[in-house]
């Protein structure tokens, strides 16, 4: 049960604004995407696959719930959802409205994420403490049940295709969050779905990066950022105008990626 209280300091807050999306941003543009997560100093979202890792600190932590204000929605992928029983909502004190709450968007293809009443996301937007989630699903990847209880607390099934490999290519799903009317996605993780925005061939997709790096190793076997090399790639992937900041004992690093 998530019943704190965050607060983050307005000072805090230049430093992050270039890289956050417009306030007022174009309805025909692709909505932005920030991808932001914590990781260790090995590139471990986590200890280990199936376990939760908390890696920010309180400060850091902090800054994260600020950032889901400033975003219209918080995508993560369903192993996330199963493994974490996320709350995906901002717990700043100095919300008011629903309005300033991030809508939870989970991918989830084959219908894995078993939610019920139960599960935080759902309970919180049902005591209007977060917005209802949104499920991008393949058809037969919903059940009438499931939907339902969507709907009870304001969320949905969005329906797209997926290619041979199972996955919706990321140019559809952000589509399909613009036809929405989502302007700004700020996409948490886990691995696979940070990886697999890396490899974009193009790297247009993703506008900013935050990164939160805790001051600890998490030793092999965890789920690791690091996006696989496509044949015969030369080149790094590298990011553009950096920026660090300290956050408490936490280090956040903002940049966006360098298009060759
Ligand atoms: N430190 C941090 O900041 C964060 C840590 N985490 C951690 O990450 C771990 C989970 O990461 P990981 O195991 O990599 O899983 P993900 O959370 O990335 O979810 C992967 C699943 O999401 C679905 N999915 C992802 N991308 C697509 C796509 N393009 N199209 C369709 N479906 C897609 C697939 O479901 P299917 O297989 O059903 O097709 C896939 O198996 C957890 O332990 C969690 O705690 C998560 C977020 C942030
Ligand atoms: N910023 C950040 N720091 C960590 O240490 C984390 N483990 C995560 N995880 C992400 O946040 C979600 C949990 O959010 P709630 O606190 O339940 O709202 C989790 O699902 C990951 O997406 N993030």
């Amino acid at each position: 049960m998530s019943r704190e209280t965050l607060s983050f300091p307005p000072t805090s807050i230049p430093p992050l604004e270039p890289y956050l999306p417009l306030t007022s941003p174009s309805p025909s543009s692709k909505p932005h995407l920030t991808l932001t997560y914590a990781t260790s100093l090995d590139a471990s979202l986590t200890l280990a696959p199936g376990v939760r890792t908390t890696l920010s600190g309180p400060y850091s932590k902090s800054m994260t719930h600020y950032l889901r204000t400033r975003h219209n929605a918080i995508l993560v992928g369903c192993t996330t959802a199963l493994i974490d029983n996320p709350a995906l909502n901002s717990r700043l004190g100095s919300i008011t409205s629903l309005d300033q709450q991030p809508r939870p968007i989970i991918l989830d293809p084959k219908g894995r994420w078993d939610f019920t009443e139960d599960s935080q996301v759902i309970r919180l937007a049902a005591e209007f403490k977060g917005k209802g989630p949104w499920v991008v699903t393949k058809r037969g990847g919903e059940t009438k049940e499931r939907g339902e209880l969507l709907e009870r607390v304001g969320g949905k099934f969005l329906f797209l295709e997926t290619g041979e490999d199972g996955r919706f290519k990321w140019g559809d799903v952000l589509s399909v969050l613009g036809e929405q009317g989502v302007r700004s996605v700020m996409v948490e993780g886990g691995g696979e779905v940070i990886n697999s925005l890396l490899i974009d061939p193009e790297n247009r997709l993703v506008d900013s990066v935050i990164i939160t790096i805790a001051p600890t190793w998490l030793g092999k076997g965890g789920v690791v950022v690091s996006p696989s090399r496509q044949q015969g790639q030369t080149s790094q992937l590298k990011l553009r105008d950096v920026s660090w900041q300290p956050h408490g004992e936490d280090v956040v690093l903002c940049g966006r990626i360098l298009r060759s």
